[in-house]
């Protein structure tokens, strides 16, 4: 039996199973189940890996990386061709993208790289078309562009976060606030949760103490802290193709959450785009003040949240710059006080600070 028949299997034994004190355990059991099987598809056993394969997998440039995922023909290329100036074939018919197609785009002064990835369809994550390959792309991106044609039905949009779901990617989530440490000196002796003991049961985990921090915890979400090879990707749902429907129409698209509609093809509310894109990047802008002189706004030095501290920022400029590093002035949002404060290399920078450094 393949493992997408062994998925189906269990999806179909769920779906019968009536949820109550008595299947809470088997439940569990299956999800846990399920789950593992979903990592074999990521991973395959037989080497090679869940990574991009040929033509998927593109040298990385810029400080972050925007995915367009979308069913086919929903107008991923015309975006990325005229958002980046770089040509990727678009037409009418399905499937005009095959491979990975890289270009750049330069936002607030960061240079970000965009790429326009093939269509996928229903039942991608589990082997169908190319999708397998154009999910593990989307999986290492920093950001996720869902691009959907408002002419078409938005249960595309359940599918298509579905798909990724399957390959352990997380939209607009953030990683659940569990923790496992797992001990043979304390028993388990507050955990009464059928579900969780069945999960770790299928992990071969005897003794594990569970800590859980957050009240609206599930157990997928418990299933995906023990899977741990989950991404957390903030995604934008891009509704193209505005200009095919009326005004009332477009004021209901607007309640869909994390969503922006466009036209792509006449060029309609693409400023808001990259606005909602830059919020989701969550880059941090650092602007550099030489002594004695005004900071340079021109050219900001972009770093990624969680990689910016000082030291983060000289090696952006130059590996050397640390070996010679005495200490520095910042203002700024991060800085204590309005005329601005001593740190050194571990300080964390945040997004517009100047920053002057001081060297030995
Ligand atoms: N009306 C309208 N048509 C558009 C828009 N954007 C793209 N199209 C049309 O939609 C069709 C498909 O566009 P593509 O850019 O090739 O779509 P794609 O998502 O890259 O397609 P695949 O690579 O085949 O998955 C083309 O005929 C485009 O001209 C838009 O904003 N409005
Ligand atoms: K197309
Ligand atoms: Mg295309």
């Amino acid at each position: 039996m393949t493992t997408a028949q062994k998925i189906k299997d269990i999806e179909e034994e769920m779906s019968k199973t009536q949820r109550n004190k008595n299947t809470e355990y088997h439940l569990g059991q299956l999800k846990a189940k399920l789950a593992k099987l979903r990592r074999e598809l990521i991973t395959p056993s037989g080497g090679g890996g869940g990574g991009p394969g040929i033509g998927f997998d593109v040298a990385r440039t810029g400080i972050a990386s925007v995915g367009f995922v979308g069913f086919p023909s929903v107008g991923k290329s015309t975006l990325m061709s005229k958002l980046t100036g770089t040509h990727s074939e678009a037409a009418s018919y399905e499937f005009t993208t095959l491979t990975t197609v890289p270009g750049t785009l330069t936002h607030n002064g960061a240079r970000i790289q965009v790429l326009d990835l093939p269509g996928i369809i229903e039942g991608a994550k589990d082997g169908k078309g190319r999708g397998r390959q154009v999910i593990a792309v989307a999986r290492t991106c920093n950001l996720i562009f869902i691009v959907l044609d408002v002419l078409k039905p938005l249960k595309d949009l359940a599918i298509l976060t579905n798909e990724l779901e399957g390959f352990g990617i997380r939209l607009n989530k953030k990683p659940p606030a569990i923790t496992i440490a797992i001990t043979n000196t304390v028993p388990l002796t507050k955990i009464d949760a059928q579900e969780i003991k069945a999960v770790l049961s299928e992990y071969k985990m005897s003794n594990a103490a569970v800590s859980i921090h957050q009240p609206d915890a599930t157990i997928e979400d418990f299933i995906d802290v023990v899977e741990g090879n989950r991404v957390y990707v903030p995604a934008i749902f891009v509704l193209n193709k505005i200009d095919a429907i009326s005004i009332e129409e477009i004021d209901l698209l607007y309640k869909i959450p994390d969503s922006v509609p466009i036209s792509s093809q006449l060029w309609l509310n693409i400023d808001e785009l990259l606005e909602v894109m830059w919020e989701k990047l969550n880059l941090v802008r650092v602007y550099t003040k030489p002594r004695g002189q005004q900071p340079d706004y021109s050219s900001p030095v972009v770093l990624r949240r969680g990689r910016c501290t000082v030291e983060d920022f000289c090696n952006a400029i130059h590996k050397e710059i640390v070996k010679q590093f005495r200490t520095a002035m910042v203002w700024g949002t991060s800085a204590k006080h309005s005329r601005g404060q001593k740190v050194g290399l571990e300080h964390v920078l945040e997004d517009e600070d100047i920053i002057c450094i001081f060297k030995k």
